[in-house]
């Protein structure tokens, strides 16, 4: 019953959200995104979703690499006022000069479903209903897979803590938001939800596989 009417969610989640660019490759993004291809690419990421809540959850090599290496990735979101405020750059920024591979990126506004379901664990707190409408909102949010050593538990410092008056001055939040109803970004607070994560926003042919030419400068140990 309830994947029933998650899977049915998730469709009109891939089919209503708006998307302004993305990683996906030139070909598939110029064709029209007829039902088929909406209703494939929202079955792949149903899939990766639905993996990401069986057991093979606890596996350390999932849809958000392997836990612990370079390959880690983490699912980060550029929140409406993020974009709104202009900040984008600022905050890629952040993720590339610290050495993180941008493995996938789009624009899009995320449907109720999407939003719902990617906030799923705070349905039953009071805050829950202005959060979906903030995340829907119409101004776009930037979804975005980052990849590198250690980068869930380094993506969270980045950011900085949920209520941006307690974060870190040297934060996203700490630097640039100080309510946390607008707090501009998130990101993924663990392997499990970046699996999780992952899957729900991107089907695994967005996720691109390359190396920066910097990347063994970056990653190396000795
Ligand atoms: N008390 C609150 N009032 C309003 N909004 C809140 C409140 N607490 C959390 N939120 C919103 O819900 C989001 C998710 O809350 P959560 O507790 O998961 O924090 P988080 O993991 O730091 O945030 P995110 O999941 O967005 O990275 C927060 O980022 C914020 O936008």
């Amino acid at each position: 019953m309830f994947a029933n009417s998650l899977r049915q969610g998730l469709r009109t989640a891939s089919r209503s959200s708006a998307r302004a660019f993305s990683t996906i490759p030139a070909r598939a993004a110029a064709r029209p995104l007829g039902a088929g291809v909406a209703l494939g690419a929202a079955v792949a990421g149903y899939a990766m979703y639905e993996a990401s809540r069986s057991p093979l959850l606890l596996e350390s090599k999932t849809i958000a690499g392997e836990k612990g290496t370079a390959s880690e990735r983490s699912f980060v979101m550029i929140k409406p006022d993020g974009v709104s405020r202009q900040l984008v750059g600022k905050i890629i920024s952040r993720f590339e000069e610290r050495g993180y591979k941008l493995v996938a990126v789009k624009s899009l506004t995320p449907s109720e479903a999407l939003a719902k379901e990617h906030y799923s664990d705070l349905s039953a707190r009071p805050f829950y209903p202005g959060l979906v409408k903030y995340i829907t909102s119409g101004t776009p949010v930037v979804a975005m897979v980052w990849e590198g050593k250690d980068v869930i538990k380094q993506g969270r410092r980045i950011v900085g803590a949920t209520n941006p008056q307690d974060a870190d001055p040297g934060s996203v939040r700490g630097q640039y938001a100080v309510s946390v109803g607008r707090n501009l970004i998130h990101a993924s607070d663990a392997f499990d939800s970046a699996t999780k994560e992952i899957g729900l926003w991107f089907a695994p042919e967005e996720l691109s596989d390359y190396e920066p030419i910097a990347w063994p400068w970056v990653m190396a140990d000795n």
